[in-house]
């Protein structure tokens, strides 16, 4: 333990002891909330299900940073160097079309078979997993529609396929001993302006019914809907926009996804959180940034991510919000997109969790508006960077920039080694 790390750790505790913050126990609550780490950062959301991995279907991916993993051994190699940058126990986030297929196995015939080399990894890691069914980059779904597709056939291929998905996410939530977010986000919409929006709806609502018609316990799976304003190709309308999944979560109890990038440029999800939670039992967010667009630029320490979890922790939502991460940049190093992302993340949640939340709300009750932004803005200026280097030391991995070097290397003797070639999965 180096010894300054620790008398600025201990220097920075007195402070925050003088506005009634305790330290230790914020640190002890950090300790137990895990971010769901997405494994599509790690290969550009490819997938391992076929050679190509071409992605598209309402998303897509710019860069060509060499060192993408092409087979789901590169990406658990990966994520492994990730996760030992970052404080803290975390989740994975798995997509179905990451199973381990050998042979051509279509999404409507997935089972948790293609998936047991990821729990055993999850098992040996002590690494819990969440799930999403794949909705996109899929011959039947390249005209943008799935389950809201006007053909009644192509719909029940992607029904089967949701239910398949809630069968594996079920069997992961069982092995783990906790549930398995199951996250649902369709692409379908249309590029310019539909003559009805009405059925497209219709259509969506009854295939998720369809897919949540087995009764499968809160504690091996949670369902999530996410919902979205425009996407790549359906810049005139989404079926399963804010409103639509709002109103479905809220009739059928299930969990509402609100991505950050997934709305007007001008709204934020700090926003809604407060909204949602009086009437959905949870929330899982995808973090994420976006930039003029839903661009899932890689997520930084910016005032956006920092309001989000203060929400989180003034409303004391933290046993009813699910955090995950939702970002793809190919133009960097990816190890290092998920150590920035992910630490800014934990890193943000600290400093929500060290604000003398007490006594903000306490001003704000007796009115006084001058003392509550002055505190809040002398909140900004305390010392959590001492306590977020502390934390980084007691949970042995790097303080400060020096995660770099550990990435450096790694891209000397393994990225860089990697051909551009897509090899046989
Ligand atoms: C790959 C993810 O499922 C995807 O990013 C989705 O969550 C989304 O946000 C689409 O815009
Ligand atoms: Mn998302």
């Amino acid at each position: 333990m180096s010894e300054n790390i620790s008398r600025a750790y201990e220097l920075a505790k007195e402070r925050y002891a003088e506005i009634d913050v305790d330290v230790d126990k914020a640190l002890q609550i950090l300790k137990t909330i895990p971010i769901s780490v997405h494994c599509w950062q790690g290969d550009d959301v490819a997938g391992f299900e076929r050679d190509d991995g071409a992605l598209g279907n309402g998303l897509a991916v710019t860069g060509n940073y060499p060192g993408r993993a092409r087979t789901a051994e590169e990406l658990r190699n990966d994520l492994e160097l990730a996760y030992s940058l970052i404080p803290g126990k975390h989740r994975l986030n798995l997509h179905a079309f990451y199973g381990e297929f050998h042979g051509s196995i279509d999404r409507d015939e997935i089972g948790i078979e293609h998936f047991q080399s990821w729990m055993d990894w999850s098992a040996s890691h002590r690494i819990s997993l969440d799930f999403n069914p794949s909705y996109f980059s899929h011959t039947k779904a390249v005209d943008g529609f799935t389950l809201a597709h006007q053909d009644a056939g192509i719909r029940q291929f992607w029904i089967d396929h949701g239910i398949a998905c809630r069968k594996i996410a079920a069997a992961m939530g069982e092995a783990q001993g906790n549930p398995c977010i199951n996250n649902f986000w369709v692409p379908d919409g249309f590029k310019d302006t539909p003559a009805s929006r009405k059925a497209p709806r219709e259509r969506l609502a009854d295939s998720l019914d369809k897919i949540f018609a087995e009764e499968i316990s809160r504690e091996l799976t949670l369902d999530a809907i996410e919902c979205k304003l425009f996407g790549i190709g359906s810049e005139s309308y989404v079926v399963g926009s804010h409103e639509f999944y709002l109103g479905y979560a809220i009739s059928r109890n299930k969990m509402l996804c609100m991505d950050a990038g997934h709305f007007h440029p001008t709204e934020v999800i700090s926003d809604k959180i407060s909204s949602v939670l009086m009437y959905v039992p949870e929330l899982l967010l995808h973090v994420s940034r976006g930039v003029r667009w839903d661009s899932d630029h890689v997520v930084t320490f910016n005032d956006e991510l920092q309001a989000i979890m203060h929400e989180i922790v003034r409303g004391d939502y933290l046993s009813r919000v699910h955090i995950g991460l939702d970002f793809f940049d190919a133009s960097i190093n990816r190890v290092a997109a998920w150590a920035i992302g992910t630490r800014n993340t934990v890193k943000a949640l600290l400093v929500a969790l060290l604000e003398p939340t007490q006594k903000l709300q306490a001003l704000e009750k007796e009115g006084n508006y001058t003392a509550r932004l002055a505190l809040m803005e002398e909140h900004k200026s305390m010392p959590w960077s001492a306590i977020w280097d502390y934390y980084c030391q007691a949970c042995d991995v790097p303080v400060g920039a020096k995660w770099l070097e550990t990435v450096g290397q790694y891209e000397r003797n393994v990225l860089s080694l990697r051909s551009q070639e897509s090899v046989t999965h």
